[in-house]
């Protein structure tokens, strides 16, 4: 009896121990499943997130890798030069079209190059690619006012140089060709620095001899439309000698003819920019002489008057030096010649003649040949397929709803212009 009793205790306590048991396995089993599915929950969701600031992040990091591509790679080669053979070179105009080629050269020589210009005719662009260099630095500066700095050569160029230009406001171009001047010879006399100045063939005037050699005096009218630009760059050579003989200034002036190449402005109004941009919009050309087809000049590319001016500076000629094309062509046959390199089927306009219009105007240039070696080597179609290449490419440039000027012929402006 007693054992029947035990035996029924026993298994009715192990069948509530079962139960509990089993409730306790079932109470884990859906903890532990809750824990699984909150935890799966959890990591969907981080992964979720994670995904998503992968896919906003990617295309960050993809650009911030072509930044530092575009960092690394972006100035031309520069030689390196050691301390003794680096030079701090300042170049007033050094934006402008001839300027930014100098530029160019000398920085990718291995020197320090200050660049100074007023904007006027130069342009950003035409040197942003050297922006953040350790041997770069523009200023926005007018040579018209006093510049201290501390330079070993100075190229000085700031000035207008196409007709249209310097005649857009005379007054200006006077006080840049002769206080600019006085200021950056002030500046190499303090410094000790040798200046170059970027004279020009336009100090001949209208010539009475051909071609023009450096003794000629020239033939210039001092009260004509073009005086400012002729009168300021003479005077200008007179300062430099001024400074040279009082002061001991070591001065190289080069008497420049007419050049062209990429980087003038569109709106330069020279012939050879006037002349392409019209071919290739299809325009007239507009050659400036309608009697005397005898008009002559020939333009060389701006390469040859860069390793002109930099044989000149780092020579000991200190008298001026004609730098220019010694060929001859009428403009009537350099426009034709232009019209069929770019292939157009613009007309020929002929225009009555600019005032006091050089006639004739050829470099002699047996001085450079002599004492700097020098002489142009780029021939005259190489060139002018550049040019053409490079005024195609500013039209496609700006074609997007943007104002392209039209080329000027060399025409005195009416009204009052402004002056500062
Ligand atoms: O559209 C044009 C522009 C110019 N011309 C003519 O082409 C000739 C050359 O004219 P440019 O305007 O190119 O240059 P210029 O020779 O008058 O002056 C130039 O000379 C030498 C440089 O040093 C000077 O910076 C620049 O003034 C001139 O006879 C001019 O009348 C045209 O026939 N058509």
């Amino acid at each position: 009896m007693v054992s029947k009793a035990l035996v029924r205790l026993v298994s009715a306590v192990n069948r509530r121990r079962m139960k509990l048991l089993l409730g306790i396995a079932l109470l884990a089993y859906v903890a532990f499943y809750s824990f699984l599915l909150n935890r799966s929950i959890q990591e969907n969701g981080e992964l979720k997130i994670e995904s998503k600031i992968e896919e906003i992040v990617e295309p960050l990091r993809e650009k911030i890798r072509d930044l530092e591509k575009s960092f690394t790679q972006k100035y031309p080669p520069v030689k390196f030069l050691s301390e003794k053979d680096r030079k701090r070179i300042l170049i007033t105009g050094g934006a402008g079209f001839v300027g930014s080629h100098l530029t160019d050269k000398l920085m990718m020589d291995g020197h320090e190059v200050t660049v100074v210009d007023n904007f006027f005719t130069g342009r950003k662009r035409n040197v942003e690619h050297w922006i953040g260099h350790e041997n770069f630095e523009l200023i926005n500066h007018d040579v018209v006012e006093p510049l201290y700095i501390e330079v070993d050569q100075i190229y000085h160029l700031a000035s207008p140089a196409s007709p249209p230009n310097y005649m857009y406001n005379p007054i200006k171009t006077l006080k840049t060709n002769t206080i600019g001047t006085l200021n950056m010879l002030g500046l190499a006399k303090r410094v000790g620095a040798r200046l170059l100045l970027a004279s020009t063939s336009e100090v001949y005037g209208d010539p009475e001899v051909h071609p023009q050699s450096e003794d000629y005096w020239g033939h210039v009218n001092p009260i004509g439309p073009r005086a400012c630009y002729d009168e300021g760059k003479r005077v200008a050579e007179t300062m430099c000698y001024a400074y040279m003989k009082q002061e001991g200034v070591e001065v190289r002036v080069a008497r420049i003819f007419n050049t062209f190449g990429p980087r003038m402005h569109m709106n330069d109004g020279r012939v050879v920019s006037n002349f392409i941009l019209q071919a290739l919009q299809g325009e007239p050309l507009t050659v400036a002489c309608s009697s005397r087809l005898s008009l002559t000049r020939l333009p060389f590319f701006s390469s040859d008057l860069v390793n002109g001016l930099v044989a000149l500076m780092n020579s000991n000629v200190s008298s001026p030096v004609n730098l220019g094309n010694p060929e001859e062509h009428t403009i009537l046959e350099f426009a034709q010649l232009i019209k069929n390199l770019v292939g157009s089927g613009s007309e020929i306009q002929f225009l009555s003649e600019a005032q006091d219009d050089p006639q004739k105007r050829k470099p002699d240039i047996k001085k450079a040949k002599l004492m700097l070696g020098w002489e142009p080597v780029v021939p005259l179609e190489e060139g002018l397929n550049k040019a053409i290449h490079y005024f195609r490419k500013e039209l496609e440039y700006q074609a997007n709803n943007q104002y392209i000027p039209k080329p000027k012929p060399a025409r005195i402006k009416k009204g009052r212009t402004r002056h500062n």
